[in-house]
């Protein structure tokens, strides 16, 4: 979709819903990260418009982030602004990025950075005009793959193998956590109310 790289996880499949649902989706977003984080396959991020939330996450995922020089377009973790909480591992891959002070603010304060300022963050790591994201995203790819593959493989299993584990490690008790918070009438409120905003933007 054209000015949206990823509007983030579905709300609407976290709001209003059973827990078996509730757990049953929890658990397909950890498997994607899973899957990408700890992909060994060279991974660049051409980000070709907004990026909230599980879409900053999906593009921190990757090894490079390329976004279209625009603005009106923005990324980041901005879950405290629908009044829900930026989990551990989302957090883990954010300070992997930008270190911890920086994730400290912008996870507390929700922001959504406009590309000029991820730049200057060290979300993205370049900006390209917005016709010449696809071109830009296809050189670096060139570029990462010319680097002998199991050295390379090897290096990025070692930089993101302790998050990986941290998850593995606590899968089922972050589906618990992940549950009992979503379900929480407060939580199903602010939900409802973020929602009832973005209709009403238009
Ligand atoms: C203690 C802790 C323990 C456990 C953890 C607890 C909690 C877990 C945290 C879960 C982590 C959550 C991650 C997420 O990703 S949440 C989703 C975040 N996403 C957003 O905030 C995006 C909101 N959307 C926007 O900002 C804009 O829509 C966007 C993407 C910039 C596009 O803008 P625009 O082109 O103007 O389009 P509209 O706003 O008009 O939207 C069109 C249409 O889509 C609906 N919609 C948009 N985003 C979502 C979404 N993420 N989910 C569901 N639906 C969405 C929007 O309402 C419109 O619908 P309509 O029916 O009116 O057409």
């Amino acid at each position: 979709v054209s000015k949206i790289f990823s509007a983030g996880l579905d709300i609407t499949e976290m709001s209003g819903k059973s827990n078996e649902h509730y757990a049953a989706f929890w658990r397909a977003v950890q498997e994607m990260w899973l899957k990408l984080y700890g992909s060994n396959m060279v991974t660049i991020a051409a980000i070709n418009g907004s990026s909230p939330a599980g879409g900053c996450l999906m593009a921190l995922c990757c090894d490079y982030r390329i976004m279209a020089d625009n603005p009106k377009f923005a990324i980041g973790l901005n879950e405290t602004q629908l009044g829900i909480v930026a989990p551990f591992w989302f957090k883990d891959t954010m300070i992997n990025t930008i270190g911890n002070r920086a994730t400290e603010l912008s996870l507390q304060l929700g922001q959504m950075y406009p590309a000029p300022e991820a730049l200057k963050f060290g979300l993205v790591d370049k900006l390209v005009p917005e016709d010449k994201v696809q071109s830009a995203a296809a050189a670096a790819m060139s570029q990462w793959l010319s680097v002998p593959d199991h050295a390379r493989q090897l290096t990025k299993s070692m930089m993101r193998k302790p998050a990986i584990d941290r998850l593995v490690k606590q899968r089922e008790a972050d589906i618990n956590n992940f549950v009992s918070f979503i379900s929480k009438d407060s939580i199903q409120k602010s939900l409802q109310i973020y929602m009832d905003r973005l209709k009403q933007k238009k």
